[in-house]
């Protein structure tokens, strides 16, 4: 295993075509990341951040050029393999926590447990587990719309976070919190990584946010890594 070329992104470029007109979202960004690393990812509007997110995430396909994750290129999965891909190795949480409204905090934590074969008993155990990693250990029989914000995005930590994926992505999971609960979730995910050796690429226009908790930062402009800093070495 190759612990400091853990996701290789290799020339990545994404054309999206809308008629006549070509908008060149990423065009061949080189990143390498190392496993167990908290990776930022700064850049003005429409730099291509969420592009280069979902093409990580397995969510598009690129134009041109690879994303390897533990040496195997997510580029040449078949569909059942990346649906795997996307279920095993990878969680996701975005700006907007997506809960589903009818569903305690719970039942949100567990539904990708639904289509992972494990046993209703053990769904809700390792559920209630995650809900107590993120601090919400007594909140589990609320509905979404009896939680905070910054609450609901923890639920939905949780939730990226119950098939146990090496990596978690994270498309500005602050955008709609305030200072101070945006810091706290920040935090929260710099101690998920300790604790669970976690793979994180966190975008955010919060440059400060991202210095103080990330050990790397990216800065993306029209399109292409300008910069790709290491703030903090591996201990
Ligand atoms: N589905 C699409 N079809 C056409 N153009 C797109 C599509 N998705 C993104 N783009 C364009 O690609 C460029 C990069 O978009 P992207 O969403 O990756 O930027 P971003 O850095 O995440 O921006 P923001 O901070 O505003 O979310 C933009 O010019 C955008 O308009």
């Amino acid at each position: 295993m190759d612990v400091d070329g853990f996701i290789q992104i290799e020339e990545l470029t994404k054309v999206y075509s809308s008629g006549p007109v070509e908008v060149v979202a990423l065009r061949d960004a080189t990143i390498s990341i190392g496993r167990g690393r908290f990776v930022g990812v700064t850049g003005t509007s429409g730099s291509g951040k969420s592009t280069l997110m979902n093409l990580l995430g397995g969510l598009d396909t690129p134009s041109a050029g690879r994303i390897r994750v533990d040496d195997r290129s997510i580029s040449d999965l078949s569909k059942t393999d990346l649906a795997l891909f996307r279920r095993h190795t990878i969680g996701m949480i975005f700006q907007s926590f997506n809960l589903i409204p009818s569903y305690s905090a719970v039942e949100n934590v567990a539904f990708p447990l639904l289509f992972a074969d494990v046993a209703k008993k053990d769904r809700f155990r390792r559920a209630t587990e995650l809900l107590a990693a993120v601090g919400l250990e007594s909140r589990g029989h609320h509905l979404p719309s009896e939680l905070s914000g910054g609450e609901q995005q923890r639920v939905a930590v949780a939730r990226a976070l119950v098939n146990r994926p090496a990596i978690l992505l994270a498309d500005e999971p602050t955008g709609n919190l305030d200072s101070r609960t945006s810091r706290q979730i920040v935090r929260m995910l710099f101690d998920l990584k300790a604790e669970r050796g976690l793979t994180i690429v966190m975008i955010s226009h919060e440059e400060a946010l991202l210095r103080e908790f990330a050990d790397e930062l990216i800065r993306l402009q029209d399109g292409a890594v300008l910069s790709h800093e290491t703030l903090r070495d591996r201990p």
